[in-house]
This record gives structure tokens, C-alpha cells and sequence, in this order.
């Protein structure tokens, strides 16, 4: 698997990513998600983005003990784990406590990416949404910085990053960090090509993530506007290759790396067969023509507040 070099980590990360934030309903078991994740990395996957907030953290924690008890992998050290700090947890003093925590769900003593869910902090646990406006604070970007980079100094994680970062939010972080970001995790896909942040993080030296590089292909946050693309089913078809394929081909060669979630196991080493052919200028001309629209938005899933307004004005 071709990986891609960071700039505050020593562990190359693998390109592909199995993303495990899983909402297809109905929800899937802790069993089926471990045994799911299990099968991915027989499938070849050795990245796995998981996040405190998700229910897979415990499920792949056991996929990774499965898989070194039956001699899948030799050593943990195979694999790259990336996991998220939680809004809740977004204050200076409770980011490590929060990192020894996702560590126990995993049974894992480091993860090799720590990133922060999103630039925002949430005082309470959210019940329902749309959230309550009075729970929503603007995220110290300064404190919770410093507690990603004492987890790092610690050794609880290799590598740290950010997740739903804008321009604008990198630039603050930038002008305080003393070690700069090594990843941004957003949504990018054809539909959604991210052009400005692209060239600012190249300009910074921060690696951009790919997330729902499918558009969230039948999930509750997403649909199926890049898997039933016309423009991309046609060059799929003309070279025998699936629409999803061409999606994340089209990612890769921007210079992203990805992470795409399928639980299904014919689709899940689909998505791997996307490194020994190419896209043409022309094919990849039409893909940049194509009109954009975001999936994921925070207004749409958390309530229309002022706040989520303006993160998702920045993106
Ligand atoms: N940092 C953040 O805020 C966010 C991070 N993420 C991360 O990114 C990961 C990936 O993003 P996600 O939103 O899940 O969406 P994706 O774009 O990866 O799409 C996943 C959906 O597409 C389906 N699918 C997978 N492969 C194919 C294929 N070859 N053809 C057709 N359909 C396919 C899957 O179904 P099936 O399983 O049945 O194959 C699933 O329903 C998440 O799981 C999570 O880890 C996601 C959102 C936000
Ligand atoms: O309440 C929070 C939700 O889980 C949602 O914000 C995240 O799960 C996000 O969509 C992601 O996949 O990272």
C-alpha cells in the first residue's frame, strides 16, 4: 500500500483509510464491527480511522487482538490507528485524559493519529439534536493545542492533527502551535474538491485526510450524488472500472490520502484496486468541471446556531 510522509509523525501513513464511523441503519452490533474490521485487514487495509465519538473504537481495539492472536499482523506496529479527541473533552486540561481513554477502548498503548474532532467545544454530553445552542462554545484553540501536543510529547500518540479545520481556523492554529499541524480530515470528494484549502495546506505542509471521498454513498449524513455521478459512471465504464473506484482515483491524484468506510467485503477490496491505472487530462478536466455541493454540514446536522453557521461558512 503506498503511504504518504508527515510532518510531526516518524510513521508513514498508508493512503487508504478504513473509515468505521458506520451509520447505515440499522446500526451494526460490536461483533459484527469487530469481525467486519477484522476482515479489512485480512482485505490488506493498515490505517483505520476511528474517533471516541464513534462506536467502533472498542470493536476495532479487538479486531487488532484478533488479528495479531491469529497472525494476520506480526505487530500492532503494522497498523496506523487514527482516532479524535470529542468536543466534550475540548479543554486544555482534559485533552490527555481524553487520549488514555480512547487508548483503553482500543487496548492499545499509542495511536499514531490524534486529531481534534472539530474546532469547537460542547459542554455536555449531547442528548438530542438539533444540540442546544447554550452547550455550544467557541474551541480554545491555544489550550487544547497544547494538550495535543503534551499527548504527543508523552507518547500517546505518534502524530498529531485537526479534523473540520478552515483556512481561517489553520491559520490561528499556526501562529500558536509549537508543532504544527501534521493532518486536516475533511470532507473531499468530486463533489466537494476543497481547491482553496487544498492549496493552502500544500503551501503549509499539512497532509489533508479525505472523508466521505463517496459522499457518504447511503448513509444518514450523506448520499448518493458521487456513486451515481453520470459524469463519472462514464469514465468509469470506459475503463472498466466502477464509479467508487474513479471517485477515490480522482482523490488520490490530488495529492490526498483517504479514508472510505464499506463493511461489505466485496466492496472494501474494491476500494483498494485503485493504484495500477490512471486517469487521463481529460478525464480528470471533467472531473474538476463538475458542480460542487457539500455533504456534510454543520448547520444541517447539529441546528442552525450562529456558530455552526459560521464554521461552515469558513469550510
Ligand atoms: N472527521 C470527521 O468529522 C468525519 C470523518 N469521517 C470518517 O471518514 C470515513 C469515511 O466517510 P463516510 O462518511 O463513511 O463515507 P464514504 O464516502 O466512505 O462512504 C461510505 C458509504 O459508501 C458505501 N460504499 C463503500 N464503498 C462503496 C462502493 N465501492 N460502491 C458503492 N458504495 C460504497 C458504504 O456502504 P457499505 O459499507 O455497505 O459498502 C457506506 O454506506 C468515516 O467512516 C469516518 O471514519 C466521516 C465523516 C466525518
Ligand atoms: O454527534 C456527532 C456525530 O457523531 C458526527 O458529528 C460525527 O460522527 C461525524 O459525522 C463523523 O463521522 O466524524
Amino acid at each position: 500500500m503506498q503511504e504518504v510522509s508527515l510532518n510531526n509523525c516518524d510513521k508513514a501513513m498508508p493512503v487508504i483509510g478504513m473509515g468505521t464511523a458506520s451509520s447505515s441503519p440499522p446500526a451494526e452490533s460490536a461483533e459484527t464491527v469487530k469481525s467486519t474490521l477484522l476482515e479489512a485487514i485480512k482485505a490488506g487495509y493498515r490505517h483505520f480511522d476511528t474517533a471516541f465519538i464513534y462506536p467502533s473504537e472498542k470493536s476495532l481495539g479487538e479486531a487488532i487482538v484478533e488479528a495479531l492472536h491469529l497472525g494476520i499482523i506480526k505487530s500492532r506496529d503494522e497498523l496506523f490507528i487514527t482516532t479524535k479527541l470529542w468536543s466534550t473533552f475540548a479543554e486544555r486540561d482534559q485533552v490527555v485524559p481524553a487520549c488514555k481513554l480512547s487508548l483503553r477502548n482500543l487496548q492499545l498503548e499509542y495511536v499514531d493519529m490524534y486529531l481534534i474532532h472539530m474546532p469547537l467545544r460542547i459542554s455536555e454530553t449531547i442528548q438530542k439534536l438539533p444540540v442546544p445552542k447554550e452547550i455550544i462554545y467557541p474551541l480554545d484553540i491555544k489550550g487544547v493545542w497544547e494538550g495535543m501536543e503534551e499527548c504527543k510529547s508523552l507518547g500517546l500518540t505518534k502524530g498529531i492533527g485537526v479534523s473540520n479545520f478552515s483556512c481561517k481556523k489553520l491559520e490561528e492554529l499556526l501562529s500558536i502551535a509549537k508543532i504544527p499541524p501534521a493532518i486536516n480530515q475533511v470532507e473531499m470528494n468530486p463533489m466537494w474538491q476543497q481547491k482553496q484549502l487544498r492549496e493552502f495546506c500544500k503551501a503549509k505542509g499539512i497532509q489533508i485526510t479525505a472523508y466521505s471521498p463517496l459522499g457518504s454513498n447511503n448513509t444518514l449524513w450523506g448520499d448518493n450524488r458521487v456513486v451515481e455521478c453520470d459524469v463519472l459512471t462514464e469514465i468509469a465504464k470506459s475503463k472498466g472500472k466502477t464509479t467508487a473506484q474513479v471517485a477515490l482515483r480522482w482523490v488520490y491524484e490530488q495529492g490526498v490520502n483517504l479514508v472510505t468506510k464499506s463493511f461489505n467485503k466485496e466492496r472494501m477490496k474494491e476500494n483498494l484496486q485503485i493504484f495500477d491505472w490512471s486517469l487521463c487530462e481529460e478525464e480528470s478536466k471533467k472531473i474538476s468541471e463538475l458542480p460542487q455541493r457539500r455533504g456534510f454540514s454543520m448547520a444541517s446536522l447539529y441546528g442552525p446556531h450562529d456558530i455552526f453557521l459560521q464554521l461552515d461558512a469558513e469550510m
